[in-house]
């Protein structure tokens, strides 16, 4: 294995899933390095929302590693899977909000499950995050009460509150008006910044050339085409080009 691969802090290896008969994955590869943002592009259907879940534990590989720091996760029971989603967050689409908690009590509810702070520091972080993430003084309201944008910004903010190293945004940006794609577009450069390392399953690609550093297209059951950024913006032919420009699924 190389230098530059043992440094993935996400690494897939040969992962094959099928629902049935119906194959959706055949031998994807790919690995992302610490503090890195890997856009995951590719047509509907084909497999990004459950490789994503399966970096999380909430689907199984057929066959194939999923490998987590060194550690693979594809054979974990529940109670290891615990852990890896204390490292690992995934951000739901619709931020995956409890529509009768008010916003205060979605974002004490990790920090209850999993640590002993008292009240005061509980108060304490939440105001901090609501700061941090443009949403001060919506502590009260409840997920019906907020936009769509409002609604993806407090679950970001939710799966921050346990400072993971690694960040799974499924079509965090889907949706929104431009105001709200800039705010989740500078909430992800800066945990970026303090080095947390992410994917990002989207078909927004301003978002992509904004945010991430490499590109990867799946297509056909496997990682079509990757790309830097910086590439992508040079180079005028291929998949990924078609894909990108509408003419191809
Ligand atoms: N639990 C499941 N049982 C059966 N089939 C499933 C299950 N989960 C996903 N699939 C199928 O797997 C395929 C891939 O689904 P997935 O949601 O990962 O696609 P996607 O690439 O994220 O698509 P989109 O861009 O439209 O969100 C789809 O055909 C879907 O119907």
């Amino acid at each position: 294995m190389s230098n530059e691969k043992r440094s993935g802090v996400i690494e897939v290896v040969d992962f094959h899933k099928s629902f049935g008969n119906k194959k959706i994955h055949s031998g994807v590869n790919f690995y992302v390095r610490r503090g890195e943002c890997l856009g995951l592009i590719g047509g509907s259907g084909t497999g990004k929302s459950v490789l994503l879940r399966s970096l999380v534990g909430l689907e199984k590989p057929d066959s194939g590693q999923i490998l987590i720091d060194g550690t693979d996760i594809s054979g974990m029971k529940e109670r290891e899977l615990v852990e890896i989603r204390k490292k690992v967050a995934y951000v739901f689409q619709g931020g995956a909000l409890f529509d009768s908690m008010t916003v205060y009590e979605n974002l004490a509810y990790p920090l209850r499950e999993h640590f002993k702070f008292t009240e005061k520091e509980v108060e304490t972080k939440i105001r901090e995050q609501l700061e941090e993430f443009g949403l001060p003084g919506s502590e009260n309201l409840y997920p019906g009460n907020l936009s769509g944008g409002m609604q993806k910004r407090v679950g970001l903010a939710r799966a921050m509150m346990m400072h993971p190293e690694v960040v799974l945004y499924d079509e965090p940006t889907a949706g929104l008006d431009p105001y709200n794609t800039k705010k989740i577009q500078e909430s992800v450069l800066s945990l970026k910044a303090k080095g947390v390392t992410s994917i990002l399953v989207t078909h927004d690609m301003p978002t992509v050339y904004a945010v991430c550093d490499k590109v990867a297209l799946l297509l056909n059951g496997r990682i079509g085409e990757q790309y830097t950024i910086d590439k992508l913006k040079q180079e005028p032919d291929g998949p990924m080009f078609q894909f990108i420009n509408g003419e191809s699924a």
